[in-house]
Formats: C-alpha cells, sequence, structure tokens
C-alpha cells in the first residue's frame, strides 16, 4: 500500500509504572538449574473441541484465535492444576528477527515467537471477566516456537491472516484444533504463578510453559509480520512486530519442573 510502514516500539510495551502487587509478574526467564523438580505434578490433560473455534482477529497486539467458552467442551486440567480451566483464547508474541520475539526465556535463550493457550476455572467462576481477577483464575500454556520445517497445521491460521491485516478486523473461523500446535511431549513442562504479559497485567495465572518447542517455517512467520498494529483509517501504518513484554524479575518465586 502507499502508506509507510513503521516497525517501531509499540507504545504498549513502555512499561506501565504501577502494577497492582507486582510481585508475581511475567514473563520471566525460567533458570533450568534453579527449578525444582516436583514428582507430584501430573502430566496435563487437555480435551478440545475444534468445533468451538469461532472467529481469529486483529486485537491491536497480537491476533486471537477465539473459542465459544460458555460450555466446559474444550478444557485443560491435571499438571499443576486443582481445577477444569475452560479455553477462551489463543495468540502468538513475535519478533521482527528471528532472533528474538518470545516472551519467556530458558537460561535467557529467546525463541524467535511464542504461543499462549489462554484458559478461565470454570470449577469457581462462571466468566473469563470474574477469574481474570483472581489468584488462580487463570492457566496460560505457553509454547515455544522454532524456525524449521513447515507446520502444516498452523497452515490454515496463516492463511486467514491477511484477511486482518488491521486493528479490530474480525473473521469467522471454525474447526480449528488448538491440540495441532502442542508439541508432541507435553508432560515436560515448568510451572510457576504469575501474571498476563499485557494490560490488565493481573497477577491471576498459573503458567505452564512446555519444555518441547514447535516448528514453523520463516515463511509462515513472515506471514505474522505482515499484520499491522494499526487500524485501517490510520495515516501512518505500523507493522506488527515485537509485541512481546520483557522479561520480569522472580521476586523470590520458585519455578517447578514436572521433569528432572
Ligand atoms: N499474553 S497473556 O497470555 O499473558 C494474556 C492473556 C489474556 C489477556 B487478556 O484477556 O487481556 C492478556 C494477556
Ligand atoms: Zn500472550
Amino acid at each position: 500500500s502507499s502508506k509507510y510502514v513503521l516497525s517501531q516500539m509499540h507504545p504498549m510495551w513502555q512499561e506501565p509504572l504501577a502494577i497492582p502487587g507486582g510481585d508475581r509478574q511475567s514473563p520471566i526467564d525460567i533458570v533450568v538449574r534453579k527449578s525444582i523438580y516436583d514428582s507430584e505434578l501430573k502430566p496435563l490433560v487437555t480435551d478440545y473441541d475444534p468445533n468451538t473455534c469461532q472467529q481469529i482477529w486483529n486485537n491491536g497486539y497480537s491476533f486471537l484465535v477465539e473459542y465459544d467458552d460458555t460450555t466446559d467442551k474444550s478444557t485443560v486440567k491435571g499438571g499443576p492444576l486443582q481445577d477444569k480451566f475452560r479455553l477462551c483464547q489463543f495468540h502468538f508474541h513475535w519478533g521482527e528477527s528471528n532472533a528474538w520475539g518470545s516472551e519467556h526465556t530458558v537460561d535467557r535463550k529467546l525463541f524467535p515467537a511464542e504461543l499462549h493457550l489462554v484458559h478461565w476455572n470454570s470449577d469457581k467462576y462462571s466468566l473469563f471477566e470474574e477469574a481474570v481477577m483472581e489468584d488462580n483464575g487463570l492457566a496460560v500454556i505457553g509454547v515455544f516456537l522454532k524456525v524449521g520445517k513447515r507446520h502444516e497445521g498452523l497452515q490454515k491460521l496463516v492463511d486467514a491472516l491477511p484477511a486482518i491485516r488491521h486493528k479490530s478486523s474480525v473473521v469467522e473461523f471454525n474447526r480449528f484444533d488448538p491440540a495441532c500446535l502442542l508439541p508432541s511431549n507435553t508432560d515436560d513442562y515448568w510451572t510457576y504463578h504469575g501474571s498476563l504479559t499485557t494490560p490488565p497485567l493481573t497477577e491471576s495465572v498459573t503458567w505452564m510453559v512446555m519444555k518441547q518447542h514447535i516448528e514453523v517455517s520463516h515463511d509462515q512467520l513472515a506471514v505474522f509480520r505482515s499484520l499491522l498494529f494499526t487500524s485501517a483509517e490510520e495515516e501512518v501504518q505500523k507493522g506488527m512486530v515485537n509485541n512481546f513484554r520483557v522479561q520480569q524479575s522472580l521476586c523470590g518465586r520458585t519455578v517447578r519442573s514436572s521433569f528432572s
């Protein structure tokens, strides 16, 4: 398009000054040798119904694939979780280059992108909006992406992105099974108590970061980078890249591992 496309720091990533509590913020650097093996941690049990997939849209920070969370049709339980959590959406964070883009790091290692599958505690709360304010309200599965072979399951999602280039654009999207984005091994993960990584940054998240990454192709990641932070009518268009938060201090928290 004739408009000038800039890739610059999105205003959102200038860190807010005061954060409620602020001692369990995310993301973090996972220091492997300091994580504590907990044999009580069970395997994660995901049960996703592809028919609950509803739409894909650009919210001006990332693109979200949203699920019908009015019933317990797509859920996660087990792992460190005491309750059953309902899938409400998944989204990604990525960089302008393959050298960075993830939110969590492992021994300071950066990945080109990170997937977040967002769930809320439907045993204790009746709406996401309620759960997001509570201690154990949310459970987010984090999966690192590496550049390699093309991810066949991801392609359906990549093909939908040009239709939601601008902020606030939405398209119908259904029968997408998010299980295809999970690594083959979901028994090995790190878990800790943290927060949302974008506003409202509420400290309500049990994080489960998968040890095994998934692979996507360079071209698939390039399509992520073709999205825009800005809406169609804005004068200057800004490329949607570097939509990750910097690592936050651990503040004495323990990161547990489900594997030794
Ligand atoms: N990046 S994240 O998974 O921590 C996340 C999830 C949900 C929301 B939200 O619904 O505002 C914000 C951030
Ligand atoms: Zn996220």
